[in-house]
């Protein structure tokens, strides 16, 4: 079964809602419009000046990475957040091929490019360190030369039924009445209430009295959230530190486990050596299921005996990845948020550790977030932010659940970096965050 068609079945419930949402709306108060039978283009003329989004700190221009000399003692690889992400100049589209050879290492032919390379590469980068494809998540390893956005495929929106040639438009004028429906369907799409008020505030901005179709509010509501979503848009960025330690916390069931197995795969497939310690000593099962996604990624899984101290596994597997030369250490942790306070200095200590063998590490500090948990995904970000120098998010489980537009909400009020998405249960069902796929999939606007 191909992978898009699988993933196909699994629809991202949000967008239903929001369109079935949005028909009701329009349909209440709208009328058929006679002179524009058909199906219209989309009125999507941007909004006079929509309030500023928060954003993270201003992209620098990537340094060039040029090729130095090995220096007798390479500085720490630096923190994630004080590399600048890499500006991609004028937006490439998804099929725009990578750049120069040299800057492309050899990839599995199963790659697909990231929508948007951002990777944050240090200007010392060594030349065995690809520099242009691991940090991108692939996407479909059974599709090779798909090029196209992730989501905007997995809905097959170019599959939709045509609409009769001659049925006609339902338009509403756009009123303070129509602008709280907005409001509230967004709401109950889990955007929370201050996105949802400013996404409505911008879309309804010099647009008062329009009349309006089903497809232009959607178009006008993907442009909007498209624009709130690109700043966070990152792939995890890769260092030339060796090993790259990544940090992965969440709370129980978030989906760390999976998403170090998925992430595992993919970057050993882009040819980086990785290694996985089994950071959740205390619960057997959590060990257990990490050596069967080690044995399924190819990756070898340190462990510990129950009970023993995750630093103490972490400090070894840092000495271990240090003697093999590993390009990545991937540690899981627990996820006991009800011992918050145990988890929290279990957490620094772990850091403490890995501290001692390398003061720059954990390069990466993943939060998992499980897309169903809604609105909780914020308070989660808020907690882990306090036990956890947080770096980026991977949002689990965003097939099949009605609360995606959380993800909105968290771009609006935090700005980590959302480094991919994971839709599925098997190993290829990782994808990077594609905020244009996101958004149409998420209001249901056509491409
Ligand atoms: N549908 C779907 N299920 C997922 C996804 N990611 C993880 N899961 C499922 O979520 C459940 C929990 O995932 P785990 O990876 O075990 O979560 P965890 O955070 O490691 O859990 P603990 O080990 O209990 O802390 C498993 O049944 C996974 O198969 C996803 O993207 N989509």
């Amino acid at each position: 079964m191909a992978f898009f068609s699988k993933l196909k079945d699994r629809l991202f419930k949000s967008s239903s809602k929001i369109e079935e949402g949005l028909d009701a709306i329009v349909e209440e108060g709208g009328s058929a419009d006679p002179e524009t039978p058909g199906t219209p283009g989309p009125d999507i003329t941007p909004p006079a000046e929509p309030d500023p989004v928060p954003q993270p700190p201003d992209p620098q221009p990537e340094p060039e990475p040029t090729p130095v000399p090995p220096a007798p003692e390479p500085d720490p690889a630096p923190r994630p957040d004080e590399v600048p992400p890499n500006d991609p100049g004028p937006t490439p589209g998804p099929d725009i091929p990578a750049p120069g050879p040299e800057e492309v290492p050899a990839s599995p032919p199963d790659f697909v490019p990231a929508p948007a390379p951002q990777e944050a590469p240090a200007p010392d980068l060594p030349q065995e360190i690809p520099t242009g494809t691991p940090n991108e998540i692939p996407t479909n390893p059974g599709n090779p030369g798909r090029t196209t956005g992730f989501l905007g495929r997995l809905f097959g929106r170019e599959e939709a039924p045509a609409r009769a040639p001659a049925a006609p438009v339902v338009r509403r004028a756009l009123d303070d009445d129509m602008v709280e429906q907005l409001e509230e369907l967004l709401i109950a799409a889990d955007m929370g209430v201050d996105t949802a008020l400013r996404v409505t505030s911008n879309l309804a901005e010099g647009r008062m009295g329009r009349r309006m179709s089903v497809a232009e509010i959607k178009g006008l509501l993907a442009a909007e959230i498209s624009r709130i979503m690109e700043p966070v848009a990152r792939p995890m960025p890769l260092y030339p530190r060796k090993p790259q330690v990544v940090l992965v916390v969440g709370v129980n069931g978030s989906g760390k486990t999976t998403t170090i197995g998925k992430l595992a795969s993919q970057f050993n497939a882009a040819g980086k050596k990785v290694i996985i310690a089994a950071g959740d000593t205390f619960r057997a099962a959590a060990v257990e299921q990490l050596q069967v996604w080690g044995d399924r990624a190819g990756v070898p899984v340190m462990k510990a005996d129950q009970g023993t101290d995750p630093a103490s596994l972490a400090f070894d597997a840092m000495t271990r990845a240090e003697a093999e030369g590993a390009d990545l250490l991937m540690i899981d942790t627990a996820g006991r948020l009800q011992n918050r306070q145990d988890l929290m200095e279990e957490l620094a200590k772990i850091v403490r550790v890995i501290r001692k063998k390398d003061p720059s590490a954990p390069h990466n500090t993943l939060l998992v977030l499980d897309a169903t948990t809604g609105q909780n995904a914020l308070s989660q970000v808020e907690t882990f932010r306090k036990l956890a120098d947080v770096s980026g998010l991977v949002m689990t489980k965003l097939d099949g659940t009605a609360k995606g537009g959380v993800l909105v909400a968290l771009a609006d009020k935090f700005g980590l970096p959302i480094h991919a998405i994971g839709v599925g249960e098997q190993i290829d069902d990782l994808a990077p965050f594609d905020p244009e796929d996101f958004a149409r999939a998420l209001t249901g606007a056509e491409a």
